[in-house]
Parts: structure tokens; C-alpha cells; sequence
């Protein structure tokens, strides 16, 4: 009998190629510096523009080459040394060795590559806040090695855990809870049950949610209930096999924004970066100026954190949304806070939407789809007709396509904005304001 071949696991990046002297010329989007050798490109991690470095080739592929920073030869001006001592190995961030302004410059470069068929004459603007201590939501991976507890992030250079003492981005109430929580973990048998913990600040405080791999005892549940008390955080467990931590009406948690409290449930998508997430609502209504003669509608509305802000102003909004729980949630939080012009309604925009919805008489939209965009609601959305369309976007390449379509179908771009939600990273948030040609 011929012997099974063992399945192979994709190869980690090896040193494969020589040290090489690099004359670095630019950045991707990823934060790799882009060179040349002999006609070919190298991305080197670690590298920034205008520098000479030696770098080992790691990757040898057929139309570039991968390479990590060995030695840095003649450095960029706009070097700097990283907040964060875990930079070079953690995931997490990719952008701390450069320069504040101009990781800010190279994220609207690229940003306008991106839409350059869209935004030929209006000037990108720009949103930005705080570059560390910004992240109120942390989800913090947990492995075991030689016996020994990792917690931390996913490495930059493979899958592995990478243990981590301080994360500088978190809010300092997470960087505090974070490191009482290692500390607890290591002298507790709770870090073996565990699948991943979750941080979380709002403005009700700071909670920790264990998501299980297997049940505790009720004895060490009640462990950790005593540390969270000492805390002062509220504590969340998910079951094992569980899709969701069982969470009542009263532990539902919430956050404030100038002038609406949004509850939600500890799980539910809420915007990472409070101080911007105030701002690009402000900046949502300065754009959209809402007045009483407005219909608005408010797609992937979440627990409406667009919704409320706009039915201040406005005649009436309508949010739709895929999670039946966060509609629930949105009609909860209209009537907390004395809203009864705005309505809440359970759908998947990416199937054929109810009629009801595209009879309305909407005279504006805000649509804040996730990375996927919102390709799949463009006719109905052509159908319903605004005047105008705010679109705010966490993935460029979908915004640009869906903008693109727009464009096409008799809509123009009013004005563009990057708003840098987290600094550090790669990531690249935008608002696009587009207005019906007459
Ligand atoms: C980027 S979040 C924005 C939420 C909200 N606007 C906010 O600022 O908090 C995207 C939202 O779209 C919802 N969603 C995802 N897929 C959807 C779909 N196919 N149809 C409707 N909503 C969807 C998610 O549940 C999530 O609440
Ligand atoms: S995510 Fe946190 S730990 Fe990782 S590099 Fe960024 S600041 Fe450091």
C-alpha cells in the first residue's frame, strides 16, 4: 500500500535570499519601503523612503521579491523611534516608525490614488485626532508555549502570538486593566479555558468578556467575579460553543456621544476610536446639514449611532439594519433619548429589499456599509433617489467602485474626507459627499 503523503502546512517566511544593500524610493499602503534592484521590486518590511538599508530577502516571487530591514545605512529624516516596544514583532501596527505627518501624507496619497478617477479638483480633507491611547475595544488572543501563557496580538511576520506588556494605542483604562489582567491569568488555571478575551471601554466604564473553550467551576467563576469587582469592571462570559455572551437588558452597556447615549450589547459593532467617532458624526451632520423638510435614511445603521444624531435635526429618519438585535437595540435607544420621528427596520442590503423601503420620499442618505461596501443596494438606491448620498467607508477600493457607479448614474462628488480612525495602523477610513446632478 502506497504511503499518504502528510499534507504540507504553507511554509514560514525563511531567510531564503542574501543581505542586500537597498536604496529605498517608496512606501505601499502597508507601510513597506519600495525598492528597486536590478529592475526588480523588493518590499521591504521595516523600510522607509529615502533611506539606504541592508535587508534580507525573505520571499522570492516571480514579479517581486519580499525582504525584512537587516541594518539601517542613512536613515530617513522622518524616522522616529516607535512609541511601542513591541513594534517590530507585533501585527498591530504598522506605522510607528514614521513620522505622525507623514504617515498622515502617505495614508491621503494613497487614498487619492485610489479615487483619483473620482476627486480630480476637490481637495482631500482631513480628519484626525490623538495618535495613541485611542482604542476602546481589544480583542486579546491567548496561546500556551512550553507550559508558558502567551497573551497578546497576532506577529507581524506569522500567525504566532506575540506577547505583549503594554499596548500604547489601547485607552490608558485598558492599558491598566490589560496588565492586572496578565498578572491574574498567570497565577489562574482560567488562561487554558480560554478562546480569547475581549477589552472594552465606553462611557459606562471599562468590562472584560472571557470568551470559554470550556466551562469553569462556579468556584473559579467566582474568582475572577471578585477581581473584576476589585477592578471595578463589569465581567462578561461567553459559553463555550456559544455565538454570543448571554447578556440581559440591565447588563447591556452603553456610550455617550454629544448628544444622544447609545446602548448596545457588549459584542455589537461599535466604533473603536470614541474621540473620532464624535467627530466624524459631527462632521457627518455639518455635511449633510439635516433640516425639517429632511427624509433621511441611515443604512447599516448599527445601534444607531448616525441615526439618533441626524433625527435631532431632521423631519425623520429610517435606519436599516442586519442584526435583528441591534435594530432592537436602535428602537430602544430612540425612545431613551425622547426620539419619535426615527424608525428602525431588519434587512439584508445585500438582497432585494422591501418595497416600502424604495417608496419612501428620502431626500438624503448616509450609508456606513462594512469592508464588503454596498454594491448590491446601488440600483435600489438610484430608485430611491436623494439628493444627496454620504458615504462613509472603512475599505477604499469598495468606495471607489460603488462611487464610480454613482458618478455613472448622474450623482457628482461634493467633498472627500480621510479620517485617520487609527493611527499607527494602515487602516484608512473615508467620507465621500456626492449630490444629485439637477
Ligand atoms: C461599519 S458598521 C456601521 C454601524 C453604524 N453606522 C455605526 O457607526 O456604529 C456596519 C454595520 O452594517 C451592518 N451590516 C453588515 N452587513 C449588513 C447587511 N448585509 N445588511 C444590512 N446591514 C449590514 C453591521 O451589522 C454593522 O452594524
Ligand atoms: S497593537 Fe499595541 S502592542 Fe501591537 S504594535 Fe501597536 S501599540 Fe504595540
Amino acid at each position: 500500500m502506497r504511503k499518504r503523503t502528510p499534507q504540507r502546512r504553507a511554509p514560514k517566511p525563511q531567510s531564503i535570499g542574501p543581505i542586500q544593500t537597498f536604496n529605498v524610493e517608496g512606501l505601499t499602503h502597508e507601510a513597506k519601503g519600495v525598492a528597486r534592484l536590478q529592475g526588480k521590486v523588493t518590499f521591504i518590511e521595516g523600510a522607509l523612503p529615502g533611506e539606504t538599508v541592508t535587508a534580507q530577502v525573505t520571499k522570492i516571487g516571480r514579479r517581486f521579491d519580499e525582504a525584512v530591514l537587516t541594518h539601517i545605512i542613512e536613515p530617513s529624516g522622518h524616522r522616529v523611534e516607535p512609541d511601542c516596544q513591541h513594534f517590530h514583532a507585533c501585527g498591530g501596527c504598522s506605522f510607528q516608525h514614521l513620522a505622525r505627518e507623514k504617515q498622515l501624507s502617505a495614508k491621503a496619497d494613497w487614498l487619492q490614488g485610489q479615487l483619483r478617477h473620482l476627486i480630480t479638483t476637490q481637495p482631500l480633507e482631513l480628519l484626525s485626532d490623538a495618535s495613541i491611547g485611542y482604542r476602546r475595544r481589544a480583542r486579546i488572543a491567548i496561546d500556551h508555549k512550553n507550559g508558558q501563557m502567551v497573551l497578546g496580538f497576532r506577529g507581524k511576520a506569522s500567525n504566532d502570538i506575540v506577547a505583549i506588556d503594554r499596548c500604547v494605542v489601547l485607552t490608558d483604562k485598558l492599558q491598566v486593566i490589560f496588565h492586572s489582567l496578565k498578572q491574574a491569568l498567570s497565577v489562574n488555571t482560567l488562561s487554558t479555558q480560554l478562546g480569547h478575551v475581549e477589552l472594552l471601554e465606553d462611557t459606562q466604564g471599562v468590562s472584560v468578556l472571557f470568551r470559554l473553550i470550556s466551562p469553569v467551576s462556579t468556584e473559579l467563576e467566582a474568582v475572577w467575579e471578585d477581581w473584576a469587582k476589585k477592578e471595578n469592571t463589569a465581567l462578561y462570559w461567553q459559553a463555550p460553543k456559544a455565538s454570543r455572551a448571554d447578556v440581559t437588558t440591565d447588563k447591556m452597556r452603553y456610550y455617550d456621544l454629544s448628544s444622544v447615549r447609545l446602548k448596545y450589547h457588549p459584542q455589537d459593532f461599535i466604533q473603536v476610536n470614541a474621540s473620532m467617532n464624535q467627530k466624524m458624526v459631527s462632521q457627518a451632520l455639518d455635511w449633510l446639514k439635516p433640516s425639517k423638510q429632511d427624509v433621511i435614511m441611515d443604512l447599516f445603521c448599527g445601534v444607531g449611532n448616525f441615526s439618533l444624531p441626524l433625527a435631532q435635526q431632521a423631519q425623520s429618519v429610517i435606519g436599516v439594519e442586519v442584526q435583528e438585535n441591534m435594530v432592537e437595540a436602535a428602537k430602544e435607544n430612540a425612545r431613551l433619548n425622547g426620539l419619535d420621528n426615527v424608525s428602525f427596520l431588519a434587512a439584508d442590503l445585500t438582497k432585494p429589499v422591501k418595497n416600502e423601503l424604495l417608496t419612501q420620499q428620502i431626500t438624503k442618505v448616509l450609508l456606513d456599509p462594512p469592508r464588503a461596501g454596498a454594491f448590491e443596494f446601488l440600483d435600489s438606491l438610484i430608485k430611491i433617489g436623494p439628493m444627496q448620498i454620504l458615504y462613509v467607508s472603512c475599505n477604499a477600493s469598495t468606495l471607489a467602485r460603488d462611487a464610480e457607479y454613482l458618478v455613472a448614474k448622474g450623482y457628482r462628488v461634493l467633498r472627500v474626507s480621510l479620517m485617520d480612525m487609527f493611527p499607527q495602523t494602515s487602516h484608512v477610513e473615508t467620507m465621500m459627499l456626492l449630490q444629485k446632478k439637477k
